[in-house]
């Protein structure tokens, strides 16, 4: 334990910050950089972190500080954890009695930059790539720009006290670990930006030295040129130009190989920043994307390949936030800008095609994973109808593969497959689900897996099916998310009712009759599924032995949440499963008329 003393708030001495371990060791000066006074607690246990992770206690980021007078902060894994103690003991050395652990800090970006109203760059990209990398972003604009898809038509500079009271606003109530900058437009502008920074100083800052938009329009003359070179990039964890821009800050020097590109990095760092990235999306005649860091000691080569795609609007200003995002998660500067540009490719990759807009340059789309989720067709109870059950083993008996299962399945009328592969190897289980998924998209019917969520997971199904001994369904639901469909056996009231409570969609009740299909299940008959019915809250599918002879007889239970019957059997260990299911989807539209 680290103790943090002679740290007095409310009063008008300066902030003087002595570490001091357990022991009674006093740890001198340099571990107590320019300590500005804290305006808060929550400032002082800030202040306190960012000397935890800039100084000579990295190594030891587990080491959990005191701070009196009231205030511990242990840096753990990813977050600053803030311990509120409620009662010190005299001992100034010993343990606190009790703690608050309920406060978790999130890692925060504060973003300095331009807005961009068509939302592909500027302060809109920023706080979209921190939301992806789950981490806050607070805002403090700069400019408002008219832009879209085809250029910038305007562009409306923020008065300099404005910003500099966003500034304060933000940096003397809820101090961020990493401040990122883009658009600064004015001289003025970059000279609050850095006297603020003196004032509450941040664990990195990260400078995207935003000057020229990919159309053309000037975002910040050279007039800046000054301010940045003398005051903001010396104080720069990294600063990350493209190639005009490491080509205006060096005065116009051209840049056009990768050579270029490590000699201009290197000019860049002797003006101050402590890490340069020359970025290379624009780099004439390169199939791939290269992007040269350099840290003052080392060179390294960042390669993706080259997504073509006229959707690059943003990429510098995800790039850079990225990086941010990463550094206030307590990641290295390299490994960062490692994640920073896989995470670039990955957003280009799967945004390449959407179509917003009518100009030459679109955005990008961070959250388009979520929304491919997000419109996927709702699930809908009636899907349980018949619910086709493959088995591995009935497929080789047959000489079918998984694929032509399903294949028949769905020509013959089922509502919904759930692929149950006991006997195959994890490997060829996910292509078959690949391809099945493929199948089913087309016609409508949902896919799901038979107890494997990594296999769900990785083949994007539409969700997973699991029994009372596999993973409970609400572990299942946090890892799926809110959208897919999962549905758990059910053999008692209980069991349903334990389903709702975790969040399953349907339940599958049974077996109804014996069945050769799972060893040593318990048979609860007709009796059993309608008690589980009764008591469901959740849609209720039966399964076990049945077929053509006695679905009827199920169906004919009448209770309103029974939606369908599961088959294995009657439609997998027969020569011909289209036939099979067409008899069987027949037997079943009889029974609710029947019913009806
Ligand atoms: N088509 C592409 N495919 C893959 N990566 C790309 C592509 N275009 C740019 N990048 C990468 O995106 C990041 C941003 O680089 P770029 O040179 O485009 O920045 P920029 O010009 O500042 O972008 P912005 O349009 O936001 O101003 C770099 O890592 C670059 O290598
Ligand atoms: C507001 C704003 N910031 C940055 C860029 C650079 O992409 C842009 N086009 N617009
Ligand atoms: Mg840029």
């Amino acid at each position: 334990m680290l103790y943090a003393t002679n740290c007095r708030i409310s009063s008008e001495e300066s902030q003087v910050i002595r570490w001091v371990d357990s022991h009674g060791q006093k740890y001198p000066y340099p571990w107590t950089p320019h300590f500005p006074k804290a305006s808060s607690i929550s400032h002082m246990a800030h202040l306190c972190s960012q000397v935890l992770s800039t100084s000579f206690f990295t190594p030891k980021p587990q080491i959990p500080v005191l701070l009196s007078p009231g205030v511990a902060c242990i840096k753990s894994f990813h977050q600053y954890r803030f311990l509120h103690i409620k009662a010190m003991q005299e001992d100034k050395f010993s343990t606190p009695t009790s703690c608050d652990e309920s406060k978790v800090r999130v890692p925060h970006v504060l973003t300095v930059a331009g807005s961009d109203s068509g939302a592909g760059a500027g302060i809109q990209a920023d706080i979209k790539a921190c939301a992806a990398r789950g981490v806050y972003c607070s805002t403090v604009i700069t400019a408002v720009t008219a832009q879209n898809t085809a250029g910038v038509q305007g562009v409306n500079v923020v008065p300099e006290d404005f910003v500099a009271e966003q500034l304060r606003s933000v940096l003397s109530d809820m101090p961020p670990n990493v401040v990122k900058t883009g658009m600064l437009p004015s001289t003025g502008i970059v000279k609050t930006l850095c006297q603020s920074l003196k004032e509450f100083p941040v664990q990195a800052l990260v400078v995207d030295p935003v000057m020229v938009s990919t159309s053309g329009h000037t975002l910040a003359g050279p007039s800046i040129l000054d301010s940045f070179r003398e005051e903001l990039l010396p104080m720069a964890d990294i600063v990350t130009p493209n190639l005009k821009e490491a080509s205006a800050l060096l005065g116009g020097v051209p840049l056009e190989t990768i050579a270029d590109m490590r000699s201009a990095a290197k000019a860049i760092h002797d003006i101050g920043p402590r890490n340069v990235l020359v970025k290379g999306g624009d780099l004439p005649a390169s199939l791939d994307a290269v992007d040269v860091f350099y840290d003052g000691n080392d060179f390294y080569e960042f390669r993706s390949s080259r997504i073509m795609t006229p959707n690059t609007h943003g990429t510098g200003c995800t790039l850079a936030s990225t990086v941010a995002a990463e550094l206030a998660k307590g990641s290295q500067m390299l490994s960062a800008v490692k994640v920073a540009k896989r995470y670039v490719e990955a957003v280009l990759s799967y945004s390449k095609n959407i179509a917003i807009g009518g100009g030459c340059q679109g955005p990008m789309d961070h959250l388009l994973k979520l929304k491919s989720n997000v419109q996927r067709r709702p699930f809908d109870p009636c899907d349980l109808f018949l619910y086709a059950v493959t088995d591995s083993r009935m497929n080789k008996k047959w000489g079918r593969s998984i694929v032509d299962a399903v294949k028949a399945a769905i020509e013959g009328g089922a509502s919904i497959i759930q692929l149950r592969e006991k006997e195959v190897e994890t490997g060829g289980f996910l292509e078959a689900a690949k391809a099945c998924l493929k199948i089913c998209r087309v016609h409508g019917v949902p896919l799901l897996i038979n107890d494997r969520i990594d296999v769900a997971l990785a083949s994007d199904a539409d969700g997973i099916h699991i029994g009372q001994s596999d993973m409970p369904a609400h572990v299942a639901r946090a890892l799926l998310g809110p959208d897919k469909i999962i549905g758990v056996s059910c053999k008692t009231p209980e069991h349903a009712q334990q389903a709702w409570i975790d969040g399953a969609d349907y339940i599958g009740s049974g077996g109804v009759y014996p069945t050769n299909t799972k060893e040593n299940n318990k048979t609860i008959g007709l009796d059993g599924l309608k008690t589980v019915c009764v008591s469901s809250k959740l849609p209720v599918v039966a399964i076990g032995g049945i077929g053509m002879s006695n679905a009827q007889a199920v169906m004919r239970l009448g209770v309103p949440n029974l939606k369908g019957v599961a088959v294995v059997s009657a439609l997998f260990d027969r020569e011909c499963v289209t036939t099979e299911t067409r008899k069987l989807l027949e037997v079943l539209k009889e029974s609710t008329k029947i019913a009806n």
